[in-house]
């Protein structure tokens, strides 16, 4: 199996390329971010908890999010591989993702990182923003805050992955074909 994390701040364009990626390697894409919009949209359980956190540009509780992801790769016993796109966002998260799959006889792979400047991403969500339809896209304090999340809870992820020799990171800025090959170089390398 081949699991890849796919990481990088808000904007970085992870979701752009979780849609290249998992066609060309087979692999299932988990994006927490919309499997929490999607549940917010259907008006769920989950998707009632997790609003208020996302609206205001916070991370859901890492019990939430683990939890919701792991019955997501239960629920795809036949996976050949997963593309995890917005998890692991803390330490924690990583934590229970390595034991969670270590029940499996399994392991992430690498992580391959989209690296941005913060200026250039803010300007990129604020142009999303007016086209998604996603609250946490139309304010700049509320990107703030996510970018702000980032530093606190989800940079610290670049010495965890690095210390077991798994992160890699490429320039997040081109065209999406280029930096759709710069990742595929990285994953065929691996
Ligand atoms: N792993 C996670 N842990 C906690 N909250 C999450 C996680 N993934 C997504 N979220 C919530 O969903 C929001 C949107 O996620 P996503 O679409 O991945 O955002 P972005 O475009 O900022 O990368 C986050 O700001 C956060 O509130």
């Amino acid at each position: 199996m081949t699991n890849i994390v796919l990481f990088g701040k808000p904007g970085a364009g992870k979701g752009t390329q979780a849609e290249f990626l998992k066609g060309k390697y087979n692999l299932t894409h988990l994006s927490t971010g919309d499997i929490f919009r999607f549940n917010i949209k259907n008006e769920t359980e989950l998707g009632k908890l997790a609003q208020t956190y996302i609206n205001n540009g916070g991370l859901v509780p890492d019990e939430v999010t683990i939890k919701m992801l792991q019955s997501e790769v239960e629920n795809n016993p036949d996976s050949a591989g997963f593309l995890f796109d917005g998890f692991p966002r803390t330490i924690a998260q990583a934590e229970a993702l390595d034991a969670f799959l270590a029940t499996k006889n399994e392991k992430i792979t690498a992580t391959v990182a989209l690296e941005a400047d913060d200026e250039i991403l803010v300007a990129r969500l604020l142009e999303r923003g007016k086209t998604s339809g996603r609250a946490d896209d139309q304010d700049e304090e509320k990107i703030r805050n996510r970018y702000q999340e980032y530093n606190e809870k989800t940079a610290p992820l670049i010495g965890f992955y690095k210390e077991q020799n798994k992160f890699h990171a490429v320039n997040g800025i081109g065209s999406i074909a280029e930096i759709t090959e710069r990742l595929s170089n990285v994953i065929d390398n691996l």
